[in-house]
């Protein structure tokens, strides 16, 4: 469980976080909403471990995780994604995956025989398995988001409950390929990436396109200066009157679907 406690962040005057508490379980899919400046990035910096907190904890399965190195983190279940995908772009998509199973460069010579069948694997799970044999530079903008979500979870390969950190996963995306990779973010958080977390993992991610939340999120939190005024289902925050008059605005209101 993802327990996170009046977390605060502050940068000199700015109160960009003032006190926001939540708790999520595997098998869920939150997301992160709020206008700009509520302090949804800086939320999930300090939960992802960027950022050190002004005040609160951060705990996941009963132990604290904020302040610990992203090599720590990564032991105990907790990977994340950049908006920028950092793969190796002279390498192939499926070196890429290998490379990070294998646990880094001075593995490279055992890659093929360990890596290749779990990084395949995993290329399905994600959609990609045509191009596993493509170079990474020259990647079609939506493949380069799947390669990232993959290495995120490539992560997280060692088994036991996993939280997934994923900073506006569809960000940049064409609607269709949207609502398809959102429906992979979604199947990752119900089922986890193969059959060694059927529990499934716990996705909590930031958005600003509301197709890429509302038919997605199981709970949405809804952040405004940096406090946490509503949270629930999809549904129960389309009706919520304080983010329909203050954030998602009277033309939300009346789209088919959402009310
Ligand atoms: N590194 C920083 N130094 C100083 N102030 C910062 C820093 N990062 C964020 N802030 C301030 O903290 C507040 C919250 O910003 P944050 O980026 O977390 O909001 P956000 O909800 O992610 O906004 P957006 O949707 O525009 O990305 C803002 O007032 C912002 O200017």
């Amino acid at each position: 469980m993802l327990q996170v406690r009046g977390l605060v962040k502050h940068f000199g005057g700015v109160q960009a976080v003032r006190g926001l508490s939540f708790e999520m379980v595997p098998g869920e899919c939150v997301a992160l909403i709020g206008p700009n400046g509520a302090g949804k990035s800086t939320s999930f910096a300090c939960i992802a471990g960027q950022h050190a907190l002004t005040a609160g904890e951060v705990r996941w399965n009963g132990q604290r995780i904020d302040g610990l190195p992203p090599a720590q983190r990564l032991r105990r279940g907790v990977a994340r994604t950049f908006q920028v995908a950092q793969t190796f772009e002279a390498l192939t998509v499926l070196q890429n995956l290998q490379l990070l199973l294998a646990r880094g460069l001075p593995a490279w010579n055992r890659l093929d025989a360990e890596a290749v069948a779990p990084a395949r694997a995993l290329l399905a799970r994600v959609g990609l398995q045509a191009l596993a044999g493509a170079d990474v530079l020259g990647l079609p903008y939506g493949a380069k988001k799947r390669l990232e979500l993959a290495m995120a979870v490539a992560d997280l390969q060692a088994g036991g409950p996993a939280l997934l950190l994923l900073d506006e996963p569809a960000a940049g995306l064409a609607p269709q390929e949207r609502a398809e990779l959102m429906q992979l973010v979604k199947s990752l958080a119900a089922h986890g990436q193969d059959r060694r977390r059927p529990e499934g993992m716990a996705v909590l991610y930031t958005e600003h396109n509301m197709d890429a939340v509302f038919g997605v999120a199981d709970r949405v939190l809804v952040l405004m200066e940096g406090q946490l005024v509503a949270q629930g289902t999809p549904a129960e925050i389309a009706r919520h009157e304080t983010v329909l008059s203050r954030y998602l605005g009277q033309s939300f209101r009346v789209r088919a679907g959402h009310a």
